[in-house]
């Protein structure tokens, strides 16, 4: 059986909604749109290192966010901006709390808020029973981010437009040594920068399969963001090292966890890491396992 992530709530999780983490296997930054949102070409995997989420629902129609992530103001959390905006979209005059175990890192181009954000908008969808499908959900979500809609869907994808054009993939699912140097990095930032590279010629699926790995955010963030520089320095000079979205986290891909392990107890103490397992599938209501559709 292929196995796969589960966002929804089972007894191991004691009533959490799973919200994993993403890696970009590549980003290529190919062009940008007038409203200044960049053109990727990006590849999603998800993995086994998820933010516990639960929804309790109220008896009247406020959202409240008992415990969120730390310095986030509740009014800009995504997971209780996806509530109000499912409330908005569909006239639903129930209320919930929210209670959010942050456990990905921030600002760490794991995407850890997108992936609240669209585990709320599949556990709202069926704890306030509003019946929306996959597309009109992924739609919402990517009115709360670019990269909400891959989170929405599920699947491990190649991604077009600003993130939100996924055909789906089935890659390897290796292990991964994830390494945090101590920073956070503004996605903002980096895709503002001047020297940013934005005229990367369109590569295929093919290319990418034969190894070509490039983030174009690698340099901009390496010169401004000295501990990621010499994080993938160390890292680079064991394994091959790759930087995930904007950074600031930087990983390595194991074809077994025992290697993965043996690389991590190495790590230098003042980076915080983590070992685990990349995902082609994370299961929502809405989307079966590969294997149980019998392909
Ligand atoms: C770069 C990526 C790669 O997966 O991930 P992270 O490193 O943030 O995890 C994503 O494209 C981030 O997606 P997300 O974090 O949802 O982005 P948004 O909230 O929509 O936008 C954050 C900021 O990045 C810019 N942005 C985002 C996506 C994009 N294709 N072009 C952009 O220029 C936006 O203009 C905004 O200033
Ligand atoms: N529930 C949430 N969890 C994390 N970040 C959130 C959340 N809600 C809003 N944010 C905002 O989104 C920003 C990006 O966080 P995150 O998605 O974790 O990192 P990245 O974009 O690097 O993958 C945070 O710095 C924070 O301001």
């Amino acid at each position: 059986m292929t196995p796969h992530l589960s966002i929804q709530p089972r007894p191991e999780t004691n009533g959490a909604w799973l919200a994993p983490a993403k890696l970009n296997l590549m980003l290529r930054i190919i062009g940008r749109r007038a409203d200044g949102y960049h053109l990727l070409q990006t590849v999603f995997q998800f993995i086994d290192y998820s933010d516990q989420i639960w929804l309790n629902p109220r008896n009247d129609a406020r959202i409240e966010l008992l415990r969120g992530a730390d310095q986030v103001p509740a009014e800009r959390d995504l997971t209780v901006r996806a509530a109000h905006l499912l409330k908005q979209y569909t006239g639903c005059q129930r209320g919930v709390d929210i209670t959010i175990d942050k456990r990905i890192p921030m600002g760490g181009g794991l995407g850890g808020g997108s992936s609240d954000a669209a585990t709320t908008l599949h556990g709202l969808n069926q704890v306030w029973e509003l019946g929306l499908d996959l597309d009109t959900l992924a739609q919402l979500g990517l009115q709360l981010g670019a990269d909400v809609p891959v989170f929405v869907r599920g699947r491990a994808a190649w991604a077009e437009g600003i993130g939100e054009q996924l055909q789906p993939l089935t890659l390897p699912e290796p292990w991964y040594l994830v390494i945090k140097p101590d920073c956070e990095v503004a996605t903002a930032a980096i895709f503002n920068a001047a020297e940013l590279t934005r005229n990367s010629p369109p590569i295929t699926m093919a290319d990418f399969t034969r190894g070509d790995k490039r983030n174009d955010c690698t340099p901009v963030v390496r010169q401004r963001y000295p501990a990621v520089d010499q994080a993938l320095q160390w890292l680079a000079a064991r394994a091959e090292a790759q930087l995930t979205g904007t950074g600031s986290c930087i990983f390595a891909t194991c074809d077994t966890e025992a290697t993965a392990r043996q690389l991590q107890s190495d790590v230098p103490k003042h980076w915080s890491s983590f070992v685990a397992r990349g995902y082609n599938c994370s299961c929502n209501p809405l989307v079966t396992p590969l294997d149980e559709r019998g392909l």
